[in-house]
């Protein structure tokens, strides 16, 4: 057994609010690693970054990945740089996994200054196209399929995913 669906995409894509409203629907629980990730370190993600430093990040997100793609019965929304790991990508190849696309433009105008995300501080849009860039061969690679988001209300993108299901 494992997550019902598992959402990835780059920052802005709505992953987190779209599981949310995909599990409303589904009447299956939420599950966001960064919540997680938040959790079992009990500070918020940019201060993990400012006290820890990204690897130390990226390990804890690890952790949380494996534990949460054993939970059953749950609607999964992972970080954005989650599929860089290659243990992750290769984990990810047994589960229904979606990828949310968004253009460069929408991203930044959903993440705005992007002070919650530390990896987009400084120039944003530049910071997004060149994670965009470098990460969609992997979004690509573990998704079953792509569900484009601008233009798209989070409740109709949901209403989509659940269709596909089934
Ligand atoms: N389809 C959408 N259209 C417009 N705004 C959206 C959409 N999906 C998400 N958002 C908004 O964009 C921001 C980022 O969404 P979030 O779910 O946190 O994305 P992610 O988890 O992929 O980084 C939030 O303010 C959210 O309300
Ligand atoms: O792109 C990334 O590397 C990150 C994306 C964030 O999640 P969202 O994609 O939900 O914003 C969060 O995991 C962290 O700030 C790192
Ligand atoms: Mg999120």
């Amino acid at each position: 057994m494992s997550p019902v669906v598992v959402l990835v995409g780059p920052p802005g894509s709505g992953k987190s609010t779209v599981a949310a409203l995909l599990a409303d629907r589904l009447r299956k629980a939420h599950r966001d690693t960064d919540t997680d990730i938040e959790a079992a370190a009990g500070k918020p993600i940019p201060d993990i970054f400012v006290d820890s430093g990204e690897p130390a990040f990226r390990a804890m997100e690890r952790a949380a990945i494996v534990a949460a793609l054993q939970a059953d019965d749950v609607v999964l929304s992972l970080g954005g740089g989650a599929i860089l790991d290659p243990d992750t990508r290769a984990d990810l190849a047994g589960h229904t996994v979606v990828f949310l696309d968004v253009s460069l433009g929408e991203a930044a105008k959903r993440v705005g200054l992007g002070v919650a995300r530390p990896l987009l501080l400084g120039n944003v849009r530049t910071q997004l196209k060149n994670l965009m860039d470098a990460r969609r061969p992997f979004y690509l690679e573990v998704a079953k399929w792509t569900v484009p988001t601008d233009d798209r209300a989070p409740e109709d993108i949901a209403a989509e995913i659940v269709e596909h299901l089934g």
